[in-house]
């Protein structure tokens, strides 16, 4: 079973998440993708962030997938930090074949997230490319570190199988939206 890691804060969730659920699905041969609705990106304030419940009601409209699975397990496992939710599903499932997806903004401040290098030693990373990203990611401390775990776009089928470290960069089609975006339209209306 090979599983996707897709976690956010999803205040709200949009296109641009649709985009990267099924991008990832396909590139990587994914038997689902975990949609995991953050309890609270840590690095980001939670004033005004919609409980987890309201936000989960919102994801399950956009992610629409039959192999999309919409979970507060973040909520209920009382994990904030990825490398936290990475080491208990690994020692939950051990079988089971989990791939880490983030953004390219993600990419480019992976290095600011608790334990970063031990969380690309545990899982592989797909980083699927956003408008105004791709230089700083690609450039990241974190592309940096790990370059010579890049695996070729064309090989998204193998990744789930590697041993980390290994991530992939998804280019194609990029989705010019964001929540930040849909919050200020929302203020100004
Ligand atoms: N348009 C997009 N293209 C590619 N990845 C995206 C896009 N929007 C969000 N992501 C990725 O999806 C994950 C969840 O994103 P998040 O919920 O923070 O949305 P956001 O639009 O980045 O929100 P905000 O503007 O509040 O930071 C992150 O890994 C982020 O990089
Ligand atoms: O573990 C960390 O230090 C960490 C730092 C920043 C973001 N994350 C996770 O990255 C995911 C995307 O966050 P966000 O707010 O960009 O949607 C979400 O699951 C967060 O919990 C995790």
């Amino acid at each position: 079973m090979r599983v996707g890691l897709y976690g956010g804060s999803f205040n709200p969730p949009h296109r641009g998440h649709a985009h990267v659920g099924r991008l990832a699905l396909q590139r990587l041969g994914l038997d689902r993708i975990w949609w995991l609705v953050s309890p609270g990106n840590p690095l980001k304030s939670t004033d005004g962030l919609p409980d987890v419940g309201q936000r989960l009601a919102a994801v399950r409209r956009v992610a629409n997938h039959p192999r999309a699975v919409v979970t507060d397990l973040e909520a209920r496992l009382g994990t904030r930090y990825t490398i936290d939710l990475v080491r208990r599903l690994k020692a939950l499932r051990p079988h089971v074949r989990f791939v880490l997806v983030i953004g390219a903004d993600n990419w480019a401040t992976f290095h600011r997230w608790g334990g970063w290098r031990e969380i690309a030693r545990m899982v592989p990373i797909a980083v699927v490319d956003r408008p105004g990203a791709t230089f700083a990611a690609l450039a990241s401390p974190a592309a940096r570190t790990f370059a010579g775990a890049r695996v070729a776009e064309r090989d998204g089928l193998l990744l789930p199988d590697l041993v980390p470290p290994a991530w992939i960069f998804i280019a194609g089609v990029k989705v010019p939206l964001s929540s930040t975006d849909l919050r200020r339209a929302a203020e100004r209306a």
